[in-house]
């Protein structure tokens, strides 16, 4: 349950849908880390393109300005980072989990935990999120980094930070730290763990996944409402992963249906996020050309006598149109559509573009990229206020509104 708002307090942590009123979200101010993107390494490190990153930081410092005026509490994870840093046995955590790798090497890896053990909490968070290069190192010399091309990075950077949503999703009032499928995202979650293991604000949050566990993605995981939690399964999410997040949810009575939703194995739709967002108690923004063949497989509790998550046994219905499938869930007569774009091939345009991946601020109320004319002019026919917001440097990371914020908390829906 989302506990009760204490008065002249901090707003509650949790979130039981993707539309209650947003207080409190997790975002990353893009930084060094972008700086790390050449055309020979940005494929790898998961970008379309070389963001122009002073651009890019003010178009972030706009979106996080709009949530702002809002009434949005905006934290910044590297600050939560920096804070989690405070703690001795935090450091030395991050520290060991990130030179855990085996290009390293005694030599320096020894050297470099020294290096990193010397670092203000500051530096630390520097080095950890925009990465080392063979060199740049001024110490540890020998095999390896005689070896290793000198432009190699002895620990990646991670421009992927600021899709914070993927990091991590809140389920009412527990975490699912997620567990990254792409190689050049692994280390994200291990540092998000951290914040919330280890943050004073985070103190005492139960967990729901961790880094180690089967790959989820947060952009793959949509509140629908309170009690029905959709998840893509794809790229990014696997079966296994999706077994893993419903038993736990059953658990800890999170919810009451899982729907798992195949997405097909692309760049452009690589999590559920990109194909449809909420933005009211009961209209979704959907990419049209895979609505129709988009189904969903409702997972529910046949028996829950046994003891733990893994003892439960689970129900999965055979697959059904997604529309169909998560208006049943949500008990309500209809899921309404509303379609990116206005044709075929406008739609494809603005699905890339992220016009579906858009974050609700309350019922009736998102933020999306300005650039998706069309999508955003159908979203005010059908009664959403759209919040705009520029994003052309932004975009070339493949993600939107939704992707780049973790709601952190959210008001919970009124119970009408
Ligand atoms: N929830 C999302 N759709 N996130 C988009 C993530 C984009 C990122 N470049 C990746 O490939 O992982």
């Amino acid at each position: 349950m989302v506990t009760p708002e204490v008065p002249g307090g901090e707003a509650p942590l949790g979130a039981d849908s993707e539309v209650g009123r947003l207080r409190t979200v997790m975002l990353h101010r893009p930084g060094p880390e972008l700086k790390r993107l050449t055309p020979r390494n940005n494929d790898r490190l998961l970008f379309d393109g070389i963001p122009w990153v002073s651009r890019a930081q003010d178009e972030h410092d706009g979106f996080a300005e709009a949530l702002r005026s809002r009434g949005v509490e905006v934290l910044y994870l590297t600050e939560l980072l920096t804070e989690t840093f405070a703690s001795d046995l935090a450091r030395h955590h991050a520290i060991t989990t990130t030179l855990n790798g085996l290009h390293l090497g005694d030599t320096l890896r020894d050297y470099l935990a020294r290096f990193l053990g010397e670092c203000s909490p500051a530096d630390l968070t520097g080095y950890l999120t925009a990465g080392i290069r063979n060199d740049e190192v001024r110490g540890g010399q020998g095999i390896v980094t005689a070896l290793l091309p000198s432009d190699d990075f002895l620990i990646d950077p991670l421009p992927n930070l600021l899709f914070t949503r993927d990091s991590s999703v809140w389920v009412r009032d527990r975490v699912a730290v997620t567990s990254l499928a792409m190689p050049a995202r692994r280390r994200e979650t291990q540092l998000t763990e951290l914040i919330y293991t280890e943050h004073p604000r985070f103190a005492g949050t139960r967990r729901i996944h961790g880094w180690h566990h089967e790959h989820v993605e947060g952009g793959d995981v949509l509140l629908l409402a309170p009690g029905v939690i959709a998840v893509g399964v794809g790229e990014r999410t696997t079966p296994a992963g999706v077994e893993r997040l419903a038993r736990q949810a059953f658990h800890a009575d999170l919810a009451h249906t899982v729907l798992a939703v195949p997405i097909a194995q692309e760049r452009a739709t690589m999590h559920l996020d990109t194909v449809c967002t909420m933005v009211d108690v009961d209209k979704i923004v959907m990419y049209p050309n895979v609505a129709d063949s988009l189904r969903a497989h409702a997972v529910t509790v046949a028996d829950r006598s046994g003891e733990g998550a893994h003892e439960l046994v689970l129900d999965v219905a055979p697959a059904e149109p997604f529309l169909v499938a998560a208006a049943k869930a949500m008990e309500i007569d209809t899921l309404h559509q509303i379609d990116t774009g206005l044709d075929p091939v406008t739609a494809e345009r603005e699905q890339w573009d992220d016009g579906n991946n858009t974050l609700a601020l309350a019922p009736r109320v998102a933020v999306a990229y300005e650039r998706n004319v069309e999508t955003n002019d159908r979203l005010e026919d059908a009664g959403i206020e759209v919040v705009r917001i520029a994003g052309s440097e932004l975009g070339s990371g493949r993600g939107g509104p939704r992707c780049m914020s973790c709601p952190v908390s959210r008001e919970p829906l009124p119970v009408d």
